[in-house]
């Protein structure tokens, strides 16, 4: 049964809605759950929330995350290693959802999903509060029975796509994602990078060509100045990760860490208005 909570919180499509009519683009954070404790996680999502994020990506821990660069692998690391567990992660968003202006997209490799049963997991999430998931190694052929899943409990499940997507493909992708679709803007695995490609704005162009809804860039966006020039592009979102992750990853205490994550927020949200 889904709580009150869950039915009566705003989705992510209806995020991006809000934001296109003030002429804004949403600011989409990731943190891994569970880095440095799942108490600093609640917290953190508490920070994200009331220093201007949109949407926030939380990242369920997986020991093989392929897709990962070192410091999002760290922490998953990390969180595994204090025994983070995804009932655990459950418990703490039942808690803290209720207390967030801005919905949760959860972001989950395919193997933790399959091994719960898709139904089971989407029930589970649903009943947490969770308005989206983000499952980034799922191939297209093999996303029916998610998306099927997904539909029946109300979760809008967000696609990836990539430079080396082919165009077609990449249609097929942008027509089955919900919520945004996922613009990944480099090859390789996440992490920050000196620069973004500017290859991403041919690639915005072409996904806005096929569809009108809303894309979020991710991958390498760390400073405020990539913050800008992605959202001059056309982006509707912009994600950013790992830079995020290492800030609560390296803080000498999670006082430290959240105060860290609050500045750091606060000062890529300016960057958008
Ligand atoms: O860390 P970055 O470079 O800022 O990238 C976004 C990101 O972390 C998040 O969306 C993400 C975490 N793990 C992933 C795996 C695949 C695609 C995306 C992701």
């Amino acid at each position: 049964m889904a709580s009150l909570t869950a039915s009566s919180a705003v989705g992510l499509s209806e995020t991006f809605s809000k934001l296109k009519e003030q002429g804004k683009v949403a600011f989409i954070p990731y943190i891994t759950a569970g880095d440095p404790d799942l108490s600093t996680t609640a917290e953190a999502l508490k920070v994200l929330s009331t220093s201007g994020s949109d949407i926030i990506e939380l990242g369920v821990p997986y020991s093989d995350p392929l897709a990962d660069g070192p410091v999002i692998q760290a922490a998953a690391t990390r969180s595994l290693a204090r025994g983070t567990n995804f009932s655990a992660i459950i418990s703490m968003l039942k808690e803290v959802i209720p207390e967030l202006s801005c919905p949760i997209a959860l972001f989950s490799y395919y193997n933790p999903i399959l091994k719960r049963g898709i139904g089971n997991f989407m029930l589970t999430i649903k009943d947490a509060g969770v308005q989206g998931l983000v499952v980034p190694d799922v191939p297209l052929e093999e996303t029916e029975i998610l998306r099927k899943e997904a539909v029946k409990h109300n979760i809008e499940l967000v696609l990836l796509t990539t430079p080396t997507t082919p165009r077609d493909r990449m249609k097929a992708i942008v027509e089955a994602s919900e919520g945004f679709v996922y613009l990944v803007s480099s090859v390789g695995v996440t992490g920050a990078r000196a620069s973004v490609s500017n290859k991403v704005q041919t690639l915005l162009e072409e996904i806005k060509e096929v569809t009108e809804k809303p894309v979020a860039v991710g991958f390498g966006i760390s400073k405020p100045e990539h913050v800008k020039q992605v959202s001059s592009w056309g982006a509707d979102g912009i994600i950013v990760g790992s830079a995020m992750v290492k800030l609560l990853g390296e803080a000498q205490s999670p006082e430290e860490g959240l105060k860290a994550l609050e500045n750091f927020t606060k000062s890529l949200k300016s960057a958008l208005s």
